[in-house]
């Protein structure tokens, strides 16, 4: 069985509100795919779509080349946790995975793996209800395991959590994705996925944006300027200027030059007497690359 999730020509409304409109995308096996755009922008209706929670007005949506919902065992197919908080507060955390376990034909030996894997073994017998939101955020991820699928998906796994969850989150997604699994992980901000996101799916107002490697991404938004560090701001500025660069200062001790190759720059400053202590070339971080891509996307509401 393939390891794809293939989402083609989804359209999904609610009365007349446009929810999903048109979707075509694919999420690889291998790799850690993006699934961004901003609150209301559709990604939990296409989730939901795709674990066939709701049916959609036109398109399909395949899990491995099928449906979900005709998939023989789908929690060995493809893990998800969509909404973490949807566990009966008196419920204990081991029981709530065995229920799941049983209900999905799975080993009770699972049920151990996962709470070790994603740290709640200590709390194994506690209730959830009184488990702090990273806490949960651990059990809803130990649920999409469960099964050891080869396609996982997770809707905006980091909301609400500390920088330490935030890192074991990032660590978790690279590595199910370095043991060849398909994984989606939906956010509406786009910093939470630098370091994580090998590939970007990006919607707005239910529409695709941009489906894209991060890596090309980055490349298009990084532009050619190159930061200078000297402590003769005034005479860097001045001869780089007459040699034709576009020059501005960049802070203290600090110039930004575009116009030239960092080795020409260099060299100007060089024969000019000119000293500096670096010069390194600028590279976007993946949320000036999303600020970029999404400036001329109108995301109004009814706009
Ligand atoms: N059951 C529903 N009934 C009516 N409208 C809905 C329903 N579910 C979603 N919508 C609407 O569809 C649009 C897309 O919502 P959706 O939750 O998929 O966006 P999202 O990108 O996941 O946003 P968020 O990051 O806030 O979760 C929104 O305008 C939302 O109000």
């Amino acid at each position: 069985m393939e390891t794809t999730i293939e989402v083609r020509g989804l359209r999904k409304s609610y009365g007349s509100a446009v929810a999903v409109d048109d979707l075509t995308f694919g999420v690889a096996p291998g790799r850690v795919t993006g699934f961004v755009g901003p609150n209301g922008a559709g990604k939990t209706t296409t989730l939901r779509l795709i674990l066939g929670l709701d049916r959609p007005d036109a398109g399909t949506a395949l899990v491995g080349g099928r449906p979900y919902l005709s998939l023989r065992g789908p929690m060995r197919h493809l893990g998800a946790m969509l909404d973490a908080s949807a566990v009966h507060p008196a419920r204990r955390a081991r029981d709530h995975l065995l229920w799941m376990a049983h209900a999905a034909g799975l080993p009770a030996r699972r049920v151990d793996e996962v709470l070790d894997q994603v740290g709640l073994a200590s709390v194994a017998r506690k209730a959830v209800g009184g488990f702090s939101l990273g806490m949960r955020q651990r059990l809803g991820i130990a649920g999409a395991l469960l099964g050891d699928p080869p396609m996982l998906i997770f809707d905006e796994p980091v909301n609400g959590l500390d920088p330490e969850g935030v890192r074991w989150i990032r660590e978790l997604l690279r590595s199910l994705a370095a043991e060849g699994r398909a994984v989606l992980v939906s956010s509406h901000l786009m910093g939470e996925l630098e370091d994580t996101a090998d590939h970007l799916v990006v919607i707005g107002r239910g529409r695709l944006v941009a489906d894209t490697p991060v890596e090309t991404l980055l490349a298009a938004a990084s532009d050619d300027r190159v930061v200078v560090r000297t402590d003769r701001r005034r005479d860097a500025m001045t001869v780089l200027s007459r040699a034709g660069a576009t020059v501005a200062s960049g802070g203290p001790g600090q110039v930004t030059v575009s116009g030239l190759p960092a080795e020409r720059i260099a060299a100007v400053l060089t024969g000019e007497g000119v000293p500096f202590t670096g010069l390194a070339g600028h590279r976007a971080s993946l949320e000036e690359a999303y600020m970029e891509l999404t400036r001329d996307v109108d995301y109004r509401e009814n706009a």
